[in-house]
């Protein structure tokens, strides 16, 4: 029995450092023995960083090379330099020649390997297809789903319901787009488990349609009842002859609530009907003249009746309050049906089989069949399985990869896993770091833990930020979830659950401290940490936004860097969306081609996303008026056209989005878009295409500097299309949706740039300085793209269902599902905290952090956080004292007056030794 070696440690450790060696110790015993080795990551970028470090390595060593790396493998293995290199020649050599079986790849795409290898045991029949492109089939069956409504009023309700609830969250008015969204949801993990229960709801509509009455049911009985015991207190009222008025803060007041009720407008008692159910002096102000017959009044009906309506809120309003939860979000779980349906006729028709359902079979045929005998099927057999970023495996991942890890270890042979909780980002695609932090000794006898202590990759500034600010931070994350679970009505197994999970949690941050190696300690340059808060302000007379001031010093700390002589490629730009990187990359844009742009200067900066046509927001104006042209009655393309118009050529920042839905005015309004637009509309539907866009381009000013290039390509691409299509505009819209928008500007070759990356992309990486230009996302969840958690419960009606699917929001505090909501809102903060880890852990050199100051004292933010731990004196830990004196103490760094916190000096790398 071998060993299965677990290292659990913090960014910049050299976990990938220690697997590269792992793989190299185990290549490096004979030249064909790589092919025994399965070294799997979760991305491709992170497969081609690894594949890259290895190949290196190997050619490297097998140079001759000399590096810590060698003597290392040296003198783990008693071999000298000329050994060393021989060997290393010969693997790569074979490598290079087998390289079909050099195994380094996505966990997904080995599993899908063994589908492919196992489809007669699956069940996948000559002929069948095994589908992966997911948004091909979503398309095909929301399109089908649409179609049936026609026929089916209770789906179209539904469809109806959903495009409601979409317009007025005010984000999204791509119907279709936002149904895939919904869609998506039949591909996830956890929705196998799911399945099962949507087929049945299928099967058996009546169940639903009882299921529907029982609910309106019990909430119009919940509501009438309290209506009922209202009114008969506004009756007394009247009878003795007082007004709402008389009572103590009037309509705000006690009697304005007992109204509420018998109107039912509200329900849940206020605080001053609570103190007034204690205190009869809580019913009247003390110089009132009516004092006396308001006691009597009280004494002889009212308190009764208030006391009645409190006792029967209170015992009936978690269900209630989950009746009206679940009404609210039917719609999904009828549609999400639906989709089901349609999914099920495809699979059968088109004889499809999707990655998903066979990702269901390969479980079984892991569980059923010996390791050799997969094999054997599979045509490879590994021995070793060395897994990188383990805190990303899923639970189904796990489910399929641990059998044949056993096998090894049974036969003596290794394994290696290295993680690291706190860098957990891709929860939301059904990853569980909680198999890293605290399942793997429980499911292995023979495990090895280790930690690597020290941060090999950034200098001792940015250790210090991060290990000072890490561990302060989480700690102050964990205290505001504390007293949210503290407030919760005394529901005390509910709040221990919550506790024990806010435990797990903080466990992660638990040990985020790191070493620095003592070369360099030593070094002359220790590295620099600056963290910028900005809030609107007036400049030259004009309000700026915190993120307007933040694009407007880009410019100047992109000179300062490359006169501290580094190169752009040395620096990269980390955003939390596509849409900031688009953001950042048009504003550089914009100053390279300024008159403000400093000659021997570069301002480039690329994201592969922000080159897309599709994505460019001036190209989507041309579109939309395209469309708008063709079918004058086509309200969201003209939605469409004026929100874009708003935001991108008249820059109105806020609120837009909202105005226009909420009021209507996009159909009435001619002022949203350019007069010449409206007095021309007539003569542009008579042009040709590429004239009307010729003209759309004039009208709608798009011909500025940051925009001409996308709008050059688009032109080139109209030219194209019309030398080979017929000019008519349908086709060249139905072709622009399909096919024309994935074309990008051409990426000038070899041309420097700043690489713009998500935080997602990002992780793994390391970059000389990082930029952090909006540090300053939510911890929530986005209130206008909530998630839908399934939630389960064994309360009557809603147990009919074994779960339901729930929008994510605050209202479930008051429902049932109270514990699905808390659980789901402890992780996504956690989601988020590693996201700022994942961030600030990146840079080698230098970290330039640009964020809000944020205005009250709330904690909803990354800024409220950075701001709060950074700003402030440092709470007192219940820890030692002694490891206290290894963070930084804030306040020496901490520029009160420029809201400022900077940490060492930067030293230009040309000045370096
Ligand atoms: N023992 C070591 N001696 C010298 N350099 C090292 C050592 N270990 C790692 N490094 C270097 O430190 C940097 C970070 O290492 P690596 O990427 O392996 O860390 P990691 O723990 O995988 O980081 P992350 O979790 O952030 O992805 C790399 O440049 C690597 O070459």
């Amino acid at each position: 029995m071998s060993k299965l070696y677990i290292y659990r440690s913090a960014a910049g450790s050299g976990k990938t450092y220690v697997l590269v060696k792992a793989y190299l110790q185990l290549a490096l015993r004979a030249p064909l023995y790589f092919q025994r080795i399965l070294a799997v990551t979760f991305t491709n970028r992170a497969t081609q960083e690894m594949k890259q470090r290895i190949l290196n390595s190997l050619h490297d060593i097998a140079q001759g090379k000399e590096s810590l790396l060698t003597q290392e493998l040296n003198q783990a293995n008693g071999w000298d330099s000329k050994e060393l290199q021989k060997r290393a020649q010969a693997v790569l050599s074979k490598v290079l020649h087998n390289y079909d079986h050099f195994s380094v790849g996505t966990i997904d795409s080995f599993l899908q390997s063994i589908v492919r290898n196992f489809s007669k045991e699956l069940g996948i029949q000559h002929g069948f297809t095994i589908e992966m492109d997911q948004e091909t089939i979503l398309n095909y069956i929301i399109d089908d789903v649409i179609n049936t409504a026609n026929q089916d009023k209770q789906l179209h309700q539904w469809l109806v319901n959903f495009a409601e609830n979409k317009l007025l969250a005010g984000k999204s008015w791509h119907f279709k787009q936002a149904l895939k969204q919904l869609g998506y949801e039949l591909f996830t993990e956890n929705f196998g488990q799911q399945e099962r229960l949507l087929i049945e709801a299928i099967n058996n509509k009546h169940k639903l349609a009882t299921f529907l009455a029982e609910l309106e049911t019990g909430r119009l009985e919940f509501e009438n009842s309290l209506q009922k015991l209202g009114k008969e207190a506004m009756q007394q009222i009247e009878v003795s002859g007082l007004e709402i008025s008389d009572f103590s803060y009037g309509q705000r007041g006690i009697a304005g609530y007992l109204m509420g009720v018998s109107e039912k407008k509200g329900f849940t008692p206020t605080q001053r009907a609570l103190t007034a159910l204690e205190s009869i002096e809580a019913w009247y102000s003390k110089t009132n003249s009516k004092k006396l017959s308001i006691v009597s009044l009280v004494q002889n009906s009212l308190q009764d009746i208030l006391k009645e309506i409190i006792t029967y809120y209170q015992a009936g309003h978690h269900i209630y309050h989950t009746t009206l939860a679940v009404q609210q979000f039917i719609y999904a779980f009828g549609i999400i049906t639906h989709l089901l349906a349609s999914l099920r006729n495809l699979r059968a028709e088109k004889n499809i089989m999707l990655i998903s359902d066979a990702a269901n079979l390969l479980r079984q045929v892991i569980a059923e069949n010996d390791t050799p005998f997969i094999y054997e099927k599979v045509g490879s057999f590994y021995n070793h399985f060395l897994i990188d970023e383990f805190q990303d495996i899923s639970d189904f991942q796990w489910q399929n990869l641990k059998p044949l890890i056993s096998n090894g270890l049974a036969t003596g042979h290794m394994s290696l896993l290295v993680g690291d909780a706190k860098q957990s980002i891709y929860r939301w695609r059904g990853s569980k770091w909680q198999l890293l932090s605290n399942k793997l000794e429980k499911e292995f006898t023979a495990t090895k833990s280790l930690v690597l202590e020290h941060n090999w990759r950034s200098k001792p500034s940015i250790v210090h930020f991060n290990n000072t600010f890490f561990t302060q931070a989480s700690k102050n994350l964990a205290s505001h979830l504390q007293q949210e679970i503290n407030q919760l009505e005394d529901n005390s197994t509910l709040k221990q659950q919550l506790n024990e999970q806010l435990q797990e949690i903080a466990n992660v941050y638990a040990h985020a401290y790191q070493h620095i190696p003592a070369p360099v300690q030593s070094s002359q340059d220790q590295g620099y940490v600056e963290a910028n808060f900005l809030c609107e302000a007036d400049l030259q007379e004009e309000k700026s936004s915190w993120k307007e001031q933040i694009k407007q010093r880009l410019p100047a700390l992109l000179e300062e860097l490359q006169k501290d002589g580094f190169r752009l490629q040395d620096i990269a730009l980390l955003v939390r969306s596509h849409a900031e990187g688009r953001e950042i990359s048009q504003s550089l844009l914009s100053y390279q081609h300024s008159e403000h742009a400093k000659p021997g200067y570069k301002y480039s900066a690329v994201s592969a996303e922000s080159l897309y046509l599709g994505k460019s927001p001036w190209i989507n104006i041309i579109i939309s008026a395209l469309k708008y042209l063709e079918d004058e009655i086509d309200i969201l393309a003209k939605t469409e056209l004026v929100y874009l118009y708003q935001i991108y050529v008249c820059k109105k920042e806020q609120g837009i989005s909202h105005e226009l839905f909420q009021q209507n005015r996009v159909e009435n309004d001619h002022n949203l878009l350019p007069t010449e637009f409206i007095s021309e509309f007539y003569c542009l539907t008579k042009l040709p295409l590429y004239e009307r866009i010729v003209k759309l381009v004039s009208i709608f000013q798009l011909n500025t500097t940051a925009s001409k290039p996308f709008i050059y390509t688009f032109q080139d691409i109209v030219l194209t299309y019309l030398q080979q299509n017929p000019a008519e505009h349908y086709n060249f819209l139905k072709w622009w949706e399909e096919k024309g928008n994935k074309h990008a500007l051409p990426h000038m070759e070899g041309e420097e740039a700043i690489p713009i990356m998500t935080i997602h992309q990002a992780k793994g990486l390391q970059f000389k300085v990082v930029i952090v230009p909006f540090c300053a996302w939510n911890l929530d969840h986005n209130t206008y793209k909530p998630p839908i958690i399934w939630c389960s419960t064994d309360k009557a009606p809603f147990s009919t269902f074994p779960s339901l699917p729930l929008r994510y929001h605050k209202g479930l505090q008051e429902t049932v599902y109270a514990q699905a909501y808390y659980e789901e809102r402890m992780q996504v903060y956690l989601d988020h905290f590693n996201l700022l880890y994942v961030t600030l852990t990146r840079a080698e050199e230098r970290l330039y952090i640009f964020s809000q100051q944020p205005g009250k004292n709330k904690l909803d933010t990354t800024a409220d956080l950075l701001y709060r731990t950074i700003s402030r004196p440092p709470l007192k830990f219940n820890d030692n004292e002694d490891s206290n004196k290894y963070f930084l103490k804030w306040e020496h760094y901490w520029q009160n007056d420029n809201q400022k916190l900077v940490i060492g000096n930067p030293i230009a790398s040309n000045q370096q030794q």
